[in-house]
């Protein structure tokens, strides 16, 4: 996840709406000593879980439809997981391949017990289709055989998703620079690493180069810890739930920043406390603070990425 690594730093080097503050990086990282405290994957339990290859099928569904609940705000994470969850209970073959290529939009509502449509709703059939075609085509339906296929690297899954589902190539421009993002297709790994505890599907000898995933919590948690500064005009949009267009400079500064700052604060802590953690760990407790703190300011960009 080098390129993910290297395009947020280069980001936040030019950033213009956003600044990362290093010094407030250290207050937190000393105000808690360097333990991020520990989050359980699934805090939540609101998960599908049973050790095999259904729970893979399932975590690559849920992290295809991963992004932009805010929309409806009724709408959160926690449905798509627990609709997806109770469907697999109801019906094992809810997510078999050939089942996915033919969802309509209706039948996707019905299927997370939604009574209206979802946001971005075409686009997340679109991507539903996709999902199962080329899990047809390319691993015999099953999204275990993907996994299988990347050898227990964190990176070659990563590179294996992007390469065969467009819906997972999560990047921008940012002058004139290609910026790697990748959101949904490494928080799919991080599912796979915290379900599986870290064995058997989950088990991944490079898990440490996985980034957080830049989504529109954990920047809103930054902002709040002082960590994340926006100009006067930023600050303004989001305060005042004013959409930041996909792809604008703000926006991409936003993500980009969040990974360089989470990156900064992982290293910190690795300097001053002698600690080796993952950002995934970091990115599990900001996020979980940022869900349970409902009011939370945070961006608003219509996007499948996210
Ligand atoms: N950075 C980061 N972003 C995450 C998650 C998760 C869920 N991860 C599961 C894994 C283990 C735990 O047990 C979690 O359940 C969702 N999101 C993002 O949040 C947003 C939804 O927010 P709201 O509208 O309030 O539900 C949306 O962009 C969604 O894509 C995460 O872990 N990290």
């Amino acid at each position: 996840m080098e390129a993910v690594r290297a395009s947020a730093a280069w980001v936040a080097s030019r950033s213009s709406h956003v600044t990362v503050d290093l010094q407030e990086i250290e207050k937190v990282v000393d105000k808690i000593q360097g333990n991020v405290p520990k989050v359980e994957w699934d805090f939540e339990g609101i998960h599908y879980f049973d050790n095999g290859p259904l729970t893979v099928q399932y975590l690559f569904v849920l992290d295809a439809l991963n992004f932009c609940f805010w929309p409806d705000k009724d709408l959160s994470y926690d449905h798509l997981a627990s609709g997806l969850k109770l469907a697999l209970e109801k019906d094992k073959t809810a997510l078999d391949a050939d089942r996915l290529k033919n969802y309509t939009g209706p039948q996707l509502r019905q299927l997370l017990n939604w009574p209206r449509p979802l946001p971005i709703e075409e686009e997340r059939v679109r991507l539903l289709h996709e999902v199962g075609l080329e899990l047809e085509r390319n691993f015999g339906g099953q999204a275990a055989n993907l996994v299988k296929s990347a050898g227990n690297s964190a990176a070659t899954l990563i590179e294996l998703i992007t390469r065969h589902f467009p819906g997972f190539r999560d990047h921008s421009l940012y002058k004139g620079h290609q910026v790697f993002l990748y959101k949904r297709a490494q928080i799919f790994v991080a599912d796979l690493w915290g379900a599986f505890k870290g064995q058997n599907y989950g088990e991944f000898n490079d898990i440490n180069s996985i980034t957080i995933f830049a989504d529109y919590i954990v920047p809103a948690v930054l902002r709040e810890l002082g960590i994340l500064k926006y100009g006067s005009n930023l600050s303004c949009s989001i305060d005042s739930n004013r959409e930041i267009v996909p792809g604008s400079e703000e926006e991409v500064e936003i993500r980009a920043c969040s990974i360089y700052a989470v990156e900064k604060m992982r290293d910190l802590i690795g300097k001053k406390f002698g600690k080796q953690l993952l950002s995934i760990d970091i990115d599990l407790w900001l996020w979980s603070c940022g869900v349970q703190n409902m009011a939370l300011s945070h961006h608003r960009t219509l996007s499948i990425y996210y």
